[in-house]
């Protein structure tokens, strides 16, 4: 009876697989009949190009455009997808239609883990996402908010410094990605929450252990390339348990949310209404009306909010400091020079301060050549178009999903010259002007992309990657651990929503100021 009923599920289902195939081939053939799409890679039926794809499809994508050129078309299961890695598409996309390609796919895990696609980040194109960046860009990242932390912010690379130095006493390698999470993390809990979850002062060891553990599956669970993103089928069999894990981790972060909303409406109701100068980005969504005339924001929506924040400025600063760290550990002659130049500007008697910031020049090409070789978004977010376009000619499906590479950008040999090369003196502008750590007119790198889905936290995220790279190069020399030759250090990355090094950067520091300046 077991056999009879196995076998019949087994007829049943290769009769579905038929019928979809059929449904898939009739689809395939009135695209290639009635598009004209951009050239790309031969593609499998159903799956597409899904296969070609290994575990750092950014490179692969960029073999693409070699392969076939600047505009490529890809098939990802059920998927209409194009990747490009040259500033004049990039432009088209992201200015000229911009409004044809500012949406986003509604992914699972975007689903899952940014509440129903309802923040700002990960949300479509529409009037809810309006609404909601603007709440971020007029009442918590505004020039006068962001100065309001100054302070705490000078605290907090003190406190990197201090830890640092103790580790220099004992002799160990730092490791860098531990130090420097903690770094940003700190600095966008203390605007975010009011608290600070590691050093001294912090929420205490065990809330501490709990919010690392949490951001970090949610990181994780954002960056993985989900197949039933591609292929609904999937989700039905869900194998790895990612979708399982997805909703697991939903509920854990929604519990830790809910307890700072909690928390600060209990302080809201013993202080009453809390000063403006004292407010801290939960305080301000609290305070705020929410839409269409309603009297305050919804907890979903200030949830949603505090989680954007979170995941969208602690790994990008400490990925970008941490690919620095390692690459100008790796070019000692680099380093001597941002000294010099720090020595030049700041003097040896007192610390960085982010006055300074605008005038260390070389140090912001080291930046940008950070970001052009190592762009903490490889894709961007994916954009997704909203209707039916072309590009340089080309038929562009509604519903497209874009992966704008900027690692590829980055090393385009047609834009740039020995592209393996750590060289932050190409960057620096002839008349000796300022140097901007954005994408300027020629779009050759794109750390914060542009138009509608530019990052608007880029100033912020700026402050943080030279405010913690100046103290380190200014307090300390920085030398490669276990008898490790300079050139050896290893700079390979991983893919993720983020993209960092594949191993933990470690190095041994020397303390090169005064002893009483560390305390
Ligand atoms: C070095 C630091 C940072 C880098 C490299 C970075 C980079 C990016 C990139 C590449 C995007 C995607 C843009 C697109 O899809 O076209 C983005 C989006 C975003 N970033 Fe940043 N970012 C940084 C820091 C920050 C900070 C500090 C904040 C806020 C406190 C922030 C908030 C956001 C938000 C809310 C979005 C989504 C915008 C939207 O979809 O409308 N970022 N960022």
């Amino acid at each position: 009876m077991a056999e009879f009923f196995f076998l019949a599920s087994v007829f049943l289902s290769s009769i579905l697989v038929a019928k979809i195939t059929s449904i898939w081939l009739t689809r395939k053939f009135k695209l290639r009949t009635n598009y004209n799409l951009p050239p790309g890679p031969p593609r499998w039926p159903i799956v597409g190009n899904l296969l070609q794809l290994g575990q750092l499809p950014h490179r692969d994508f960029a073999s693409f455009c070699e392969k076939y050129g600047p505009l490529v078309y890809l098939r990802l299961g059920t998927v209409d997808a194009i990747t490009t890695n040259d500033p004049d598409i990039i432009r088209e996309i992201l200015l000229r239609q911009d409004d044809v390609f500012a949406s986003r796919p509604r992914t699972v895990a975007a689903i899952h883990l940014a509440y129903g696609c309802g923040d700002v980040a990960l949300a479509p194109l529409g009037p809810k996402w309006k609404w909601m960046r603007r709440i971020c860009v007029e009442n918590l990242l505004t020039t006068k908010r962001l100065e309001s932390f100054t302070k705490h912010r000078a605290d907090e690379a003190q406190q990197l410094v201090h830890d640092v130095w103790a580790l220099a006493q004992t002799g160990k390698a730092v490791n860098l990605r531990e130090v420097l999470s903690a770094f940003s993390m700190n600095n966008v809990t203390r605007m975010l929450l009011g608290k600070q979850y590691f050093g001294t002062g912090s929420a205490g060891p065990e809330e501490a252990a709990d919010f690392i553990h949490i951001t970090h599956e949610l990181f994780w669970l954002l960056g993985v390339i989900y197949l039933g993103d591609y292929l609904p089928i999937w989700r039905l069999v869900d194998p790895y348990g990612c979708e399982k894990k997805m909703r697991e981790v939903e509920k854990r972060v929604d519990n830790f949310h809910m307890r700072i909303i909690e928390e600060h409406k209990m302080r809201i109701q013993i202080e009453g209404q809390i000063d403006d100068g004292d407010m801290d980005f939960v305080d301000v969504l609290l305070s705020l009306p929410g839409e269409n005339g309603k009297q305050h924001m919804d907890d979903v929506e200030i949830k949603a909010l505090i989680q954007d924040m979170i995941a969208a400025a602690t790994d990008t600063s400490a990925v970008t400091n941490e690919w620095a760290m390692a690459e100008v550990t790796k070019h000692p002659r680099v380093m001597h020079k941002i000294q010099e130049e720090l020595d030049s500007v700041v003097g040896l008697n007192r610390m960085v301060l982010e006055s300074d910031l605008s005038q260390l020049n070389y140090l912001r090409c080291v930046v940008r050549e950070v970001f052009r070789m190592h762009p903490a978004g490889p894709f961007l977010i994916p954009h997704e178009s909203t209707r039916a376009t072309k590009i340089n000619g080309y038929d562009i499906p509604a519903k497209t999903r874009v992966f704008i590479n900027t690692h590829g950008l980055g090393r385009n040999t047609e834009i740039w010259d020995n592209i393996n090369e750590f060289r932050p003196e190409r960057h620096m502008p002839a008349d000796g002007s300022r140097v901007e750590i954005s994408h300027g007119a020629d779009f050759k790198i794109l750390p914060f992309s542009a138009g509608k889905r530019k990052c608007p936290g880029a100033p912020l995220g700026v402050t943080l990657v030279l405010m913690a790279l100046a103290r380190l190069f200014h307090c300390f020399d920085w030398s490669p651990t276990d008898g490790l030759k300079h050139e050896d250090i290893d700079t390979r990355e991983v893919y993720g929503m983020t993209m960092p090094k594949a191993e933990p950067f470690k190095a041994i520091a020397k303390p090169r100021l005064a002893d009483h300046m560390y305390h």
